[in-house]
């Protein structure tokens, strides 16, 4: 059974609603100060989610030898900006108002190791075009979605009402989420982790 370096409520549903069952595992790594180091060398924001998920499958490595471990990063970019998960819901708003009307990018990467080693790794940019919705549907928005908002890196939860904020998506729904599902499936079974 594959490790899920990850405290990622969604990343486990779509693995499990996939029929991968996996051992959840959460790490702790100061992304904050891994995101100033990747910036200062000049990473790009797809880079820097990709050095993130290495950093989080590493972390997790000394715990689970010999098993595989699946680790991933999502970072928002708006011309150039990353944007953090937000710490309330009136900074959820403020993320919100930002993104209206503007098209923004999912910085998505997932990698596998095993014993210390990256086996495989994989970046995925979705963009997303919000429409321009009226402060009354952000206020209803943000009552009806409440806390769970803050565990999403753009505010929104794409398998739910999030959908309505959008004018158009380019990407498939599950990187939006977090996890670029059927490359990483692909990679299991090249590994002997799922039946081919
Ligand atoms: N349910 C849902 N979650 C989303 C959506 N878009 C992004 N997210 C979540 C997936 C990730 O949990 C989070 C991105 O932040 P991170 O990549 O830093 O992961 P997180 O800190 O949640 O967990 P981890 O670092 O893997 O332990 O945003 C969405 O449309 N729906």
């Amino acid at each position: 059974m594959p490790v899920l370096a990850s405290g990622s409520t969604i990343r486990r549903q779509l693995l499990n609603a996939a029929g991968v069952t996996v051992t959840v595992s959460p790490v702790d790594v100061d992304e904050d100060t891994l995101r100033q180091q990747a910036e200062q060398k000049g990473l790009s924001l797809q880079e820097t989610a990709l050095a993130l998920a290495h950093a989080k499958a590493e972390a997790a490595s000394p715990q689970h030898t010999g098993r595989f471990i699946i680790a991933a990063d999502q970072i928002l970019g708006l011309d150039g900006q990353a944007f953090a998960k937000p710490a309330d819901l009136t900074e959820a708003r403020t993320h919100l108002l930002t993104l209206r009307g503007r098209t923004h990018t999912l910085h998505t990467a997932v990698t596998l190791w095993r014993d210390g080693q990256a086996l495989w790794s994989h970046s995925s940019s979705p963009t997303l075009t919000m429409r321009s919705f009226s402060d009354d549907f952000l206020t209803q928005y943000l009552q009806q979605e409440g806390t769970a908002l803050l565990a999403c890196v753009g505010c929104y939860r794409i398998e739910g009402l999030g959908m309505q904020l959008f004018e158009s998506i380019s990407g498939s729904s599950d990187a939006i989420a977090g996890l670029p599902l059927l490359p990483l499936l692909a990679a299991l079974r090249q590994q002997g982790a799922l039946t081919a």
